[in-house]
């Protein structure tokens, strides 16, 4: 299984983003998350476009943008525009789901869908030739630093037997993200459960040694029987 590691910068230090993705990325880190938050569809506001296009030049990593949008289209368009390798977002925050995936995969960036603890994979049913990535939350969306909600491992476990079946039809990829308290001493647990894609934020931003950290998950992945 090909593993990757996305440190969320969500919990970086803001005043200093740019080192901040250069240090995770010499670290081990494999994708950067870049959470972005409206203060609407979440009760929060993070970063948007500009942020995204001052990173960009800091790094050839992936930028995995994660919408917490509402409206979603107009901004997917900008973080394409922007530099964003790939974008999420929440179905149920779109009024066209099938129309917002098309919208990102025109602009060049792969696409995601994004399910809340409560939001049914049911969206899935008739658009995964149109999706490059799942993403399951494993917390209920807008804030770094929450618990891991352990039922998220019963839909990782669904939307692994999902993307199983269609990988085995199409021998098409798609990549399955979890984000949310994923740490050292439960990132073996989301692995076997089916997941191959990690967003950690607290646990990589909060630790001064990001290399022992992202290396400590690697150990752990290394032991998940995937
Ligand atoms: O999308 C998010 C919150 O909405 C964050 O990416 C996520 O919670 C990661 O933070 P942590 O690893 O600290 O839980």
């Amino acid at each position: 299984m090909n593993y990757r590691i996305a440190p969320s910068i969500l919990s970086a230090d803001f005043a200093r983003l740019g080192e901040e993705i250069r240090d995770v990325v010499a670290a081990g880190a494999d994708i950067i998350h870049f959470d972005v938050m409206d203060n609407h569809y979440v009760p929060n506001l993070t970063i948007g476009p500009m942020v995204c296009e001052a990173i960009r030049p800091h790094t050839s990593a992936p930028i995995d943008v994660h919408l917490m949008v509402k409206p979603v289209d107009a901004l997917a368009a900008m973080f394409a525009k922007a530099g964003a390798d790939i974008i999420t977002f929440h179905p149920e925050a779109s009024e066209h789901v099938d129309r917002t995936l098309e919208l990102i995969r025109d602009a060049g960036c792969k696409a995601g869908l994004v399910f809340n603890p409560a939001t049914s994979l049911s969206y899935l049913d008739h658009v995964m030739d149109k999706i490059d990535m799942i993403l399951i939350m494993s917390v209920n969306p807008g804030f770094g630093g929450q618990s891991f909600i352990p039922e998220a491992l019963n839909k990782i476990r669904a939307a692994r037997e999902r993307i199983d079946a269609y990988t085995a039809r199409t021998g098409r990829e798609i990549w399955l993200e979890v984000d949310g308290g994923v740490k050292v001493d439960n990132i073996r647990e989301v692995a076997a459960a089916g997941a191959d894609t990690f967003v950690a934020g607290s646990a990589i931003y909060g630790k001064p040694d990001y290399k022992a950290v992202i290396d400590a998950m690697r150990a752990e992945l290394a032991k998940a029987g995937r």
